[in-house]
């Protein structure tokens, strides 16, 4: 029996850590069975690749590395997350619930194409290699958090001053603005359930964002 796969996306500093964890609690409360993931799988070894590279090892911008060398990285990571962490508690019926997936690949790396066929074209090739050819499951639900990149900058610049650090992604804004776009894109051609962390301008609760994630969740999981 498969599992169900529920994956949390946004820009950074949206609130995926904070939403899944809330989600992950709330789950176990029921009593089901749970497990969160997040992507990239920093703990492992298997997101070496993917440290350089936000490290700026290959280059300070982002655009240094193509969409293809970046998103093997990340599939790498990805894959070496299934295979050794998830994938029997996933094939058991687990629920999975996974901050950042495949669908941030696709919102990250599509956008250093501006020409519209070749982004059509990597979406494509990003498809076909983790789904059919490292055989990653296709998400359940995929849920944006979706927050303006003016609201989410101030959280991250906070998270950045308690001690974090800011990656490359992170430091272009130009970057992150076409990221935002992407996922507006994204989002009503995949059929992502998409949840606004704003109201009138202002950020909503942690608790009234987290009421929206499990009804979402609820209506999909078996
Ligand atoms: N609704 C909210 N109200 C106030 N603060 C919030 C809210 N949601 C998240 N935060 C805070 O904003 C910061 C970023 O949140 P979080 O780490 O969950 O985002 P993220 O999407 O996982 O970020 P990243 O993609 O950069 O890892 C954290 O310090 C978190 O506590
Ligand atoms: C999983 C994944 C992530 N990315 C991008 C998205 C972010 O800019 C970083 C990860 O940073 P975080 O703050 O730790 O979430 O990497 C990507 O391009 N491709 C992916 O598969």
């Amino acid at each position: 029996m498969k599992g169900t796969l529920i994956v949390l996306e946004g820009i950074d500093g949206s609130g995926k850590e904070t939403q899944s964890a809330l989600l992950e609690k709330k789950l176990r409360q029921e009593k089901r069975e749970v497990m969160h993931v997040s992507f990239p799988d920093y703990d492992s070894p298997s997101s070496s690749l993917v440290k350089m590279y936000l490290k700026g090892d290959f280059g300070r911008d982002p655009s240094d590395v193509n969409p293809y060398a970046a998103s093997l990285f990340y599939a790498v990571d990805r894959f070496a997350s299934y295979r050794m962490k998830w994938k029997s508690f996933y094939e058991k019926g687990g629920i999975i619930i996974a901050d950042r997936y495949t669908t941030s690949n696709m919102v990250h790396q599509m956008t250093k194409y501006e020409d519209v066929e070749k982004r059509e074209e990597f979406l494509s090739w990003l498809e076909k290699t983790e789904y059919e050819e490292l055989e990653l499951p296709r998400p359940d639900l995929v849920i944006l958090l979706d927050i303006p990149l003016s609201v989410s900058e101030g959280l991250v610049k906070k998270r950045a001053l308690q001690g974090g650090s800011m990656d490359i992604h992170e430091q272009h804004l130009d970057y992150l603005k076409k990221c935002c776009g992407a996922y507006q894109e994204l989002v009503d051609r995949y059929g992502w359930k998409r949840i606004s962390c704003t109201r009138d301008g202002k950020l909503r609760s942690i608790e009234a964002i987290g009421i929206d994630v499990a009804q979402a969740a609820a209506a999909v999981m078996k």
